[in-house]
């Protein structure tokens, strides 16, 4: 069993969690969509309605592991001509009013382009907690690593049903955080259902890693929720909640109805029915 380095905010909110019977739920927004005013309020009230991380997407304008939901809020956001430099300043808005652990996920190239050591210090500088970059493989992260590790920032590897056994030491080994797992073969984006049989990939990834394990890619209501929750430790929530921001258009109803969703399936993880089926 890997030895992590425990209490980095992400981790420990999601142990919280787990020693009060609940499941976490990561809730992901595209930043800058609508503006970077709606997402800092969006941020704040989705903590208020119970999501447990806050997964803030960087637009990138080849976002190639989503589907249409979220690349058409990247576009979005790119044609109101957001920046890195302004998620960052709205990271550091949404620490001023909330404590809720901040995970940026992006590709490589906004990192690279804005500078590793750069990234990794401004983000750590602003109150964010951890990365997710699905375009980077764990052979080719050692500059991120470094980077990552010293500023105190969480590096969150994805695994998915198609990732071998034997690659799971290298990618769980320098993981903080969580481990997520991704529920489906294919890109973000509602499902209508969700095979749950996932539980060898997690089962696998238990045995090479003692951090909490997350669920992402299609589970947009609150039984879809409830389902996967009980084979993880956490449910990750995307597209469902940008489609919602789609269709208000930063009308004033928006935030509302984003919190609604939130709230409905973070009643849905916490109770007996998500219990765990025996893990092994
Ligand atoms: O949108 P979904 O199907 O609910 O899945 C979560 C996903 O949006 C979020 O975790 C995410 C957005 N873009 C990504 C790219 C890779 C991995 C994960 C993501």
């Amino acid at each position: 069993m890997n030895k992590n380095s425990y209490g980095s905010r992400i981790e420990k909110k999601l142990r919280t969690v787990l020693d009060r019977g609940g499941k976490g739920l990561v809730a992901y927004i595209t930043a800058g969509d609508p503006n970077l005013d709606a997402t800092v309020e969006l941020a704040v009230a989705m903590d208020e309605a119970g999501a447990d991380v806050l997964e803030l997407g960087v637009p990138f304008s080849d976002p190639v592991a989503d589907g249409p939901a979220i690349q058409a809020a990247s576009q979005r956001a790119l044609a109101g001509g957001v920046k890195v430099q302004g998620i960052i300043k709205a990271v550091e808005r949404i620490r001023r009013h909330s404590d809720i652990p901040l995970v940026l996920m992006t590709y490589y190239n906004p990192v690279y382009q804005y500078g590793v050591e750069q990234f990794a210090a401004d983000v750590a500088r602003a109150g964010g907690d951890g990365l997710i970059l699905p375009d980077l493989p764990p052979e080719e992260s050692g500059a991120l690593l470094q980077a990552t590790d010293r500023h105190g920032v969480d590096l969150i590897p994805l695994v998915t049903p198609n990732t071998p056994e034997r690659r799971l030491p290298l990618i769980c080994q320098r993981a903080g955080g969580f481990i997520y797992c991704v529920s489906v073969t294919g890109v973000t984006g509602e499902r209508a259902s969700i095979a749950t049989d996932f539980s060898a990939m997690t089962n696998g990834v238990r045995r090479h890693s003692d951090l909490p394990v997350a669920v992402g890619f299609g589970i947009a209501r609150p039984g879809q929720a409830a389902g996967v929750a009980r084979h993880c430790d956490a449910v990750v929530v995307g597209s469902a909640l940008v489609n919602i921001i789609a269709q208000h258009a930063g009308a004033p109803e928006m935030v509302k109805s984003v919190c609604l969703r939130v709230r409905d399936i973070k009643n849905a993880l916490t109770g007996p029915e998500v219990s765990d089926v025996a893990a092994v």
